[in-house]
């Protein structure tokens, strides 16, 4: 049995990729939310079991995934720490929360593991980042990805580069869809459909990533390729010098993982 504690925008976006990618059967699935309507949505779409507190949670499940709001988690460890039992696993997705706070939060009962996820995940297209700082065994590991591979791209990553992991992949898709949006407005100004615009928009950020990871060409190749000398893509990249594009994404990057060091201390 597998509990969500808290169904918000990420619990949520994993659960649903967890159940439609037939990687675990809704009446496996038991969640408990202070926001009841989220439960009765779920439960309206999905069929999960709902829960009426996180005490009951832990009595019901072997798997747990803390998915509150980081300054919620103390509270809610505690409630867990009461009832927890030596093998049952808690994987936590709370950013600025890594496997050794959740330890000591826990005083050290049932086993954590610390887990970066992000919300593509919703359509199993997600970067699930675990951390290699964890108390599974090789087979309670292997049960984790398991149960998570239905989410995206599993990956194992050193304690001390999952802030630098979050700064990509747990912040971005908000800049992607930013830039999407971005696009899309665009087009509109040039006078395409909304619908049509953000159809392109978005089928062109995802071949593009597709074709990075497919035939693993350099970026700056791929961008040299559009490029006709003299002709209209080189356009847009003089704008986007101009105005310090990659600068900018950088810097962007950057700050999200100083927040979250900062948030892990
Ligand atoms: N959103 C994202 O893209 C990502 C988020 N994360 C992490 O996931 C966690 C959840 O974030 P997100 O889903 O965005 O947050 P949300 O606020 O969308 O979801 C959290 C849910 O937990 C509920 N909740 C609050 N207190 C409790 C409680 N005591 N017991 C049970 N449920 C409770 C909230 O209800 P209510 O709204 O009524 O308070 C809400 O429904 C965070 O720790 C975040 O760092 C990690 C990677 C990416
Ligand atoms: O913005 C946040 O704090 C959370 C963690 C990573 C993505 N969203």
């Amino acid at each position: 049995m597998i509990g969500f504690i808290g169904i918000g925008n990420m619990g949520g976006a994993i659960l649903k990729g967890m159940i439609n990618s037939n990687t675990v059967q809704a009446s496996n699935i038991y969640v408990f939310d202070v926001d009841k309507t989220k439960m009765e949505d779920l439960k309206k779409e999905y069929n999960i079991n709902m829960i009426e507190n996180t005490s009951k949670l832990v009595e019901t499940c072997n798997i747990m995934i803390l998915a509150v709001k980081p300054h919620i988690c103390e509270k809610v460890l505690g409630e867990i720490k009461q009832c927890i039992k030596p093998k049952q696993i808690l994987i936590s997705i709370a950013a600025g929360w890594s496997t050794a706070k959740l330890r000591v939060a826990l005083e050290h009962k049932g086993k954590v593991i610390s887990v970066m996820p992000n919300t593509p995940a919703i359509v199993g297209a997600g970067v699930i980042a675990l951390s290699k700082d964890h108390d599974l065994d090789i087979s309670e590991l292997e049960e984790v990805k398991a149960l998570l591979k239905g989410n995206g791209l599993v990956v194992m990553v050193e304690e001390e580069k999952m802030a630098a992991t979050t700064g990509i992949s747990g912040t971005m898709p908000a800049c992607v869809a930013m830039y999407i949006e971005a696009l899309t407005d665009a087009g509109v100004s040039n006078g395409l459909s909304r619908d049509f615009a953000l159809q392109i928009a978005a089928q062109t950020v995802m071949g593009t990533a597709k074709m990075v990871l497919e035939t693993k060409t350099h970026p700056a190749i791929l961008k040299d390729q559009v490029c006709t000398p003299a002709g209209i893509t080189i356009e847009a990249v003089v704008a986007l010098e101009e105005d310090g594009f990659r600068g900018t994404v950088i810097r962007s990057v950057n700050r999200c993982t100083q927040k979250c060091l900062d948030m892990l201390k």
